[in-house]
């Protein structure tokens, strides 16, 4: 018989050996002075933010996937969610996936984004559980398996989830964020602007990941919090 994936633990793959163990990543990838909205800046920024977190220790990663459960527990957004979609980590995004047996425990569904075929860069979520089957996207991230229309049952509006954890490649004290430029988690959340139910849009990175300061975009979607492995940043929404 076949064995089950395994679902809660992150592939082994994503556990890069650390280049230098002991040096901060910060130390090593500097910011530049000047941050602008221009698309190249944004394009340097994210591949030096990106380096920051794949250059992390397996030791690092540990202790920051533990600091955040601790944190993601206290929220009472997360305490009384009953849907909550969440990301296999890739490219040394900090693991929430400690979270899923948490939230099976407390009742709740955890869901995954699934690249929409034949759309434009937005998302499905579907459920995922020890039992779901994945396969790997464009990108090379596992998603579960939509192929044989098997998941039509196991999708959620993105309205109706009641948490999102969004990964994030940078986040700033007021809450402003840069993704991985792909506008995926913009387009599907873009209809949180208008009145009507929405979910909660929390953004997850590793602390070497803050920035003093980043430029907000028109498009991007205001979150209700970024935490990281140090802190919970609250921006206060303008709407
Ligand atoms: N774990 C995880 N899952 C996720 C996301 C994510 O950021 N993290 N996404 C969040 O949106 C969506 C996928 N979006 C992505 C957007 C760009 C790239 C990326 O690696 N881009 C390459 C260019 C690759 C190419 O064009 O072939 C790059 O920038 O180097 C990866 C995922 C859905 N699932
Ligand atoms: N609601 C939207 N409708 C149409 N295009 C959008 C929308 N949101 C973002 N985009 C487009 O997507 C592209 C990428 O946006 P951006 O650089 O802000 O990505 P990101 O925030 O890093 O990615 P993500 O949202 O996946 O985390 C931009 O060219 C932007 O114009």
């Amino acid at each position: 018989m076949r064995k089950p994936p395994t679902v809660y633990a992150a592939p082994a793959s994503l556990y890069s050996p650390s280049l230098s163990p002991s040096a901060p990543s910060t130390t090593l990838w500097p910011l530049p002075a000047e941050l602008s909205h221009s698309e190249a800046d944004r394009r340097a920024l994210r591949r030096l933010l990106r380096q920051r977190r794949r250059h992390l220790s397996l030791r690092e990663r540990c202790s920051a996937e533990h600091a955040l459960f601790r944190q993601l527990k206290r929220l009472p957004e997360l305490m009384r969610a009953r849907t909550v979609a969440l990301y296999l980590p890739n490219d040394g995004e900090i693991d929430a996936t400690l979270l899923c047996q948490w939230l099976t425990r407390r009742g709740a569904h955890v869901y995954l984004p699934v690249l929409r075929p034949f759309a434009d860069n937005s998302l499905w979520f579907v459920r995922y559980d020890s039992s779901t089957p994945l396969v790997k996207n464009r990108f090379g991230i596992a998603e579960p398996d939509t192929r044989f229309g098997a998941h039509k049952r196991r999708r959620l509006p993105a309205w109706a989830l009641d948490v999102v954890l969004m990964p994030l490649v940078g986040f700033d004290a007021t809450g402003a964020r840069i993704g991985m430029g792909g506008g995926f988690y913009d387009r599907s959340f873009a209809f949180t602007r208008r009145p009507g139910p929405r979910p909660r849009l929390i953004g997850l990175a590793h602390h070497c990941q803050k920035v003093p300061a980043l430029p907000v975009q028109p498009w991007d979607v205001p979150l209700d919090a970024i935490v990281s492995d140090r802190e919970i940043v609250r921006p206060s929404r303008q709407d």
